[in-house]
């Protein structure tokens, strides 16, 4: 079959940026309205643009310097239909040096156009896909942890990846193609008129022919990268929790398990692309059959034309080299449209995401809290989950004074987590209050509560950096001093002395590296540097057995001295002697919460009611 192609005149346009990501490479001529609903278009625009602000004069430039290019290849053409008239014809070799010499010189401009409005349209776009993904990170930083804890891993991964690609390749990048891709169409089209408007009036009457072959594609096409995006998120899910999960999966001798899930996700990925490679394959051919009518009647017409000495061959070419940079330009407007189709898919999919609103915020006249002393109350307090009716606590209150230790105990799911959850503001409880020196926590700003509390998790949250960043986490600016004083108290110093690389010995991912009281322990010392004066301990003996546990007893006492505790546990051995208990029941259906109190009798909540 044979194919339009320009004779190589300067070959800017024919290498437009090219999405990342593989499955997207394809070229339609679409128009956008098939493949995705204006109102996803308006939308993801709306969003979006904004974050445009600052790069816009860079994608101003991209537009610029290409249509530069463009215009010069126009010129290059028509210089090429002259030598071929003037030279070539009549074989008039002193013809040749001006219009060759211009032609280089067009070559070199469009040369330094495109490769400017590449780098400028480029920079734009990275630019942009770093403001976008940081501000949607941000974003999740504000919403409760379980936001993503509701939600597969992978999946919000490749929302704040691929998805966020696909919306630069419209709102960033797309609109420079865009652009760019309408004024070639205007060039060459004009130009092609401009040579003979008869002729091209002819072969523009087939333009309709792509529009129907496009719309047999385009439903279809959208289907399969519908379903792509799909199959790509649920592959990263089970990428990301089968390598997170590796110990369990290996002990539970489930790596075949795993790798069958993997290969069943990726299957549907396979089958989603395939449908794509296979619908790009057959439309190529399709595209190609039309184009080859356009060369036939061309050729056709221009030598009936030579012959009837209309047309000079310089005329024939240079128009046929037109319309072979027309046709790509048009194909490429079916391009953006498939563009429009992914980024308004990614573009709810993130929208959902930045559409969530964090469940707590700060009240427009939150004070901070300064340094508090310590006095942590609980009043009435109640709260059900978002979205699930039964309430978790009830009634709960206690008061705890300043440098006290109180310890929670009870059944697992009695609540005790979700307290510690409520005294960090994770949420606002549905009744009652909660009270930081006296001071209902709505009313103090989230991040000086915080600043005041320090929470050591059920299990030690540690990031894959070194030892010492992972103790100097909550106060980055420590001095490498503070981190060794507060690692020597925890009992940290002791192991981190004989790894290789001392306190720059990494602890790979999540902590993996150390055993469990080398992790716990490493939080006991984070926990010493940040100083904060409330502690609340969630399960601090959580897996480990004796011997370990009474070594994390040592430094955790130490931690504990002085500061207000709360201490979540199930095990009551190691509760220091004179800590008031409270025990916590599960809120059974319809009934209200109650606190039975055992060992040293907690304080009765005296706190006024709430009105
Ligand atoms: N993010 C959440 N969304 C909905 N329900 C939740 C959420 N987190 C916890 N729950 C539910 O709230 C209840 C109390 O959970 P919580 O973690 O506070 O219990 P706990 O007393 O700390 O248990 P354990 O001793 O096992 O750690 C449980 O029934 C749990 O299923």
């Amino acid at each position: 079959m044979v194919r339009l192609r320009p004779p190589s005149v300067v070959g800017v346009l024919d290498k437009p940026r090219e999405s990342r990501r593989p499955g997207r490479r394809l070229s339609l001529p679409i128009s956008g309205r098939e493949l995705a609903p204006a109102i996803s278009i308006r939308r993801t625009f709306r969003e979006f643009w904004p974050d445009t602000r600052g790069l816009r004069r860079l994608f101003a430039a991209g537009v610029v310097f290409a249509v530069l290019a463009a215009l010069c290849e126009v010129a290059a053409i028509r210089l090429f239909g002259h030598i071929t008239d003037e030279v070539l014809t009549t074989r008039n070799l002193s013809a040749f040096w001006t219009p060759a010499l211009i032609w280089l010189g067009l070559a070199a401009i469009a040369g330094v156009t495109s490769f400017a409005g590449a780098y400028a349209t480029a920079l734009g776009a990275e630019r942009f896909l770093l403001t976008l993904r940081d501000r949607v990170f941000a974003h999740l930083q504000t919403l409760a942890p379980d936001f993503s804890e509701k939600r597969r891993l992978g999946d919000l991964m490749a929302r704040l990846t691929d998805d966020i690609e696909a919306i630069e390749e419209l709102v960033g990048s797309g609109l420079v193609k865009a652009f760019t891709t309408v004024a070639s169409v205007l060039f060459f089209a004009g130009a092609a008129f401009f040579v003979r408007w008869d002729l091209a009036l002819l072969t523009m009457a087939l333009i309709p022919a792509f529009l129907v072959v496009s719309k047999l594609f385009a439903s279809r096409f959208r289907t399969a990268a519908a379903r792509e995006r799909y199959s790509n998120g649920a592959m990263n899910s089970v990428l990301e929790e089968g390598l997170a999960n590796q110990p369990l999966v290996q002990a539970y001798n489930r790596q075949g398990a795993e790798s069958r899930r993997l290969h069943g996700e990726g299957r549907g990925w396979l089958r989603a692309n395939m449908t794509q490679a296979w619908l790009s394959g057959l439309y190529g051919p399709a595209v190609q059959v039309i184009e080859t009518v356009c060369l036939i009647i061309v050729l056709g017409v221009g030598a009936w034309e030579i012959a009837a000495g209309r047309l000079t061959l310089g005329g024939l070419l240079s128009f046929a080299a037109y319309l072979a940079l027309l046709y790509p330009a048009v194909q490429g407007l079916g391009e953006l449209a498939m563009t429009v189709s992914e980024a308004a898919a990614g573009s709810d999919r993130v929208i959902e995401i930045l559409r969530a609103r964090p469940l707590v915020t700060d009240a427009p006249d939150a004070a901070p809290a300064g340094r508090s002393r310590g006095s942590v109350a609980f009043e009435r307090v109640g709260f059900a989950y978002p979205g699930r009716s039964r309430p978790v606590l009830r009634d709960l209150s206690f008061t705890a004074e300043p440098g006290e230790v109180v310890v929670f105990t009870g059944p697992s799911g009695a609540g005790k987590s979700t307290m510690a959850k409520l005294l960090l503001r994770f949420y606002d409880p549905d009744a009652g209050r909660v009270l930081l020196d006296g001071a209902d926590l709505r009313g103090l700003t989230r991040e000086s509560v915080r600043a005041n509390i320090t929470i050591l998790h059920q299990e030690t949250l540690l990031f894959s950096g070194s030892v010492r960043d992972n103790i100097a986490y909550g106060r980055p600016e420590a001095s490498l001093d503070e981190v060794i004083r507060a690692a020597e108290v925890a009992g940290v110093h002791d192991f981190v002395k004989l790894l290789p690389q001392g306190y720059d010995s990494p602890v790979g991912q999540r902590g993996r590296l150390l055993s469990g009281g080398q992790r716990q322990r490493i939080g006991i010392a984070r926990a010493l540097l940040r100083d904060a004066p409330v502690l609340v301990l969630d399960e601090p003996m959580n897996g480990l057995d004796d011997a370990m546990a009474a070594q994390v007893m040592k430094p955790l006492r130490r931690l504990m001295a002085g500061r207000t505790t709360l201490l979540i546990t199930h095990d009551l051995r190691h509760v220091p002697e004179g800590a008031r208990t409270v025990e916590l029941e599960p809120v059974p259906r319809e009934e209200r919460i109650r606190l039975k109190r055992v060992g040293v009798q907690a304080r009765a909540p005296r706190l006024p009611a709430p009105p």
